[in-house]
Formats: C-alpha cells, structure tokens, sequence
C-alpha cells in the first residue's frame, strides 16, 4: 500500500514479467525508467506513449538513484542480483522476479475496485495460488465496489463531522458497511439529510446488535 504518484520506480528487463510489474507500477501513477536490452510489444507502445522511459542499455548503479523502488526482472540471475546489491546500497528497496525471498519484498496479486484495494500473497510459495484467490475476490467484490467505497467516505465524513462520541462513531461506521447498508447508502437522498443519515446509521446499529 506505498504511495508511489509521482515517484521514481526503475525496472531491469523489458520482458512479460517487467510488463506486469509496470502495469501495476502505472496504475500506482509511478513513474517508470526501464532498463533493458529489448522490451515486449506492449512496453514499446508505452514508451512511444511518453507512458514510460526506456533506455536500451544494461543498467549502471548511478541509475538508481532517486528511485523509490527497484525491480530486477531480466532473465539474467546474476544481473538481477546485482541492481538488488546496488539498490541496498543505496537505501532502495529491490524486488527480485527470479529470487523473491533475495529481495526486500515481493509483490502480491491485486484487485483493485477504485479506492478498494484486496491482495493476496503466498509469500513466494506458489505465485498462481495468490492469482487464484484474487480472481475469486473479484467475484465477490464487483465493479460496484468502486461506487461503494467512495459513497462510504462521505458516509464517514458525516459520521466524523456529526458524531461526537468515538465509540458510537466506531459502532455506527461498522454498521454502515454491511451488503445490504451499501446498497441502501447509493440512493442519494441518504447523504444528503445528515440527520437522517445518523438517525438510520443508529437503527442499524442497534438492529445489528439484537
Ligand atoms: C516471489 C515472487 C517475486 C515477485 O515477483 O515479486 C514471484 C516469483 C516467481 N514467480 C514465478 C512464476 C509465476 N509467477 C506467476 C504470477 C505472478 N507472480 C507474482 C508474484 C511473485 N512471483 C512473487 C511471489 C508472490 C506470492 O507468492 O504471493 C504475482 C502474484 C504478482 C505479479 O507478478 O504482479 C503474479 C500473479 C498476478 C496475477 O495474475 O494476478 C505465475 C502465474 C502465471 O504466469 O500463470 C507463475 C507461473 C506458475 C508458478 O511458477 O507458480 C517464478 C518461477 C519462474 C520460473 O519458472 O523460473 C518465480 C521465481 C521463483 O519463485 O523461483
Ligand atoms: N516474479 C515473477 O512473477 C516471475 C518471474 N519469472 C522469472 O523472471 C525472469 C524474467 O522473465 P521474463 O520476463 O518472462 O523473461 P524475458 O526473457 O521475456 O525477458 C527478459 C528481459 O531481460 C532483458 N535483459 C537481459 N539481459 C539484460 C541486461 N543485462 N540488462 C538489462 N536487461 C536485460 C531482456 O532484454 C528482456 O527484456 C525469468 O527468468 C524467471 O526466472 C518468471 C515468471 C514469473
């Protein structure tokens, strides 16, 4: 859950792999300098998209600096395990595609539904299991959710401006994400009587609780 909008991120190796971790790096609103000798059709488009930098060169350690992260994803072992080496050395945090426990983190299989954001990790044991248990989150959680979560913060935001008592605020903002609380809060006309709104947030409550 690193904030990253704006920051440096370098990845090594323009294969499938470093095409995956970019594309989760630009949903982050990183931004990529990749290093490699080749890149993939899609990272290609990118470049010529002005989406990402690319540079057709091996990587050397000065190119680290100011990075937020590193990410050696070339096919090469020993390459990898050197820009981990030269990231450590300078503070930067490496993730390495052939090694992950020789990294500093690994990264997880995500979805995200806006502002929602569910990952599952095996912790390197077995990659295609974190996968799988994402795209059954994503059965669960649908597209709807990004709807949900930003109806939620203002929710929330009544619940904090209108609710003094932190532990009646706690109880009703519990009671606010319920599945069928949800659907109830996307009729508008709940958030904008924030009377109302508490008094409902209340009933459910105490309807929770038996
Ligand atoms: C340690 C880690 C390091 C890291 O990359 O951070 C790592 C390492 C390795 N992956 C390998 C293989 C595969 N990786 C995937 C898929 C994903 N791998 C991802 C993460 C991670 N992979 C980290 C651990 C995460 C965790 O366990 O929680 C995901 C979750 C996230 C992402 O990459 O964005 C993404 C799913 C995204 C999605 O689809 O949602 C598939 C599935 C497929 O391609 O069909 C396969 C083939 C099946 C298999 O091998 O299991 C190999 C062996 C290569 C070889 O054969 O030599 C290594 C190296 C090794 O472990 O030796
Ligand atoms: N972590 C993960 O999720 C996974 C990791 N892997 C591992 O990741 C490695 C990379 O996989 P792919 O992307 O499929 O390989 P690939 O062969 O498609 O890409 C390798 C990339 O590295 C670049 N490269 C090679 N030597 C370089 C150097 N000295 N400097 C800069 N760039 C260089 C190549 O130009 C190419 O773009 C595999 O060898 C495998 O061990 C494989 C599958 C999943």
């Amino acid at each position: 859950m690193l904030n990253l909008e704006g920051r440096r991120c370098v990845v090594i190796g323009g294969g499938s792999v470093a095409e995956r971790k970019i594309s989760g790096l630009l949903e982050a609103g990183a931004a990529v300098s990749v290093f490699s000798l080749g890149l993939t059709e899609h990272l290609r488009e990118l470049v010529h998209a002005g989406k990402i930098e690319w540079a057709k060169r091996p990587m050397q350690d000065e190119d680290l600096d100011g990075a937020a992260l590193v990410f050696a994803a070339t096919d090469r072992q020993d390459i990898n395990a050197q820009a981990a080496q030269a990231a450590r050395a300078r503070g930067i945090h490496a993730n390495v595609a052939d090694d992950g426990a020789g990294g500093d983190f690994i990264v997880p299989a995500v979805l995200r539904r806006g502002d929602l954001i569910v990952t599952a990790s095996t912790s390197g044991a077995a990659p295609a299991l974190a996968a799988r248990v994402v795209n059954e989150m994503a059965v669960r959680y649908g597209p709807e959710y990004a709807e949900y979560v930003k109806v939620l913060e203002t929710v929330r935001s009544i619940v904090k401006s209108e609710v003094e008592d932190s532990s009646e605020r706690r109880k009703l903002l519990n009671a606010a994400v319920t599945e069928d609380a949800l659907e109830e809060w996307r009729s508008a006309s709940w958030l904008q009587d924030k009377g109302k709104l508490v008094e409902r947030l209340r009933q459910r409550a105490n309807y929770t609780r038996g």
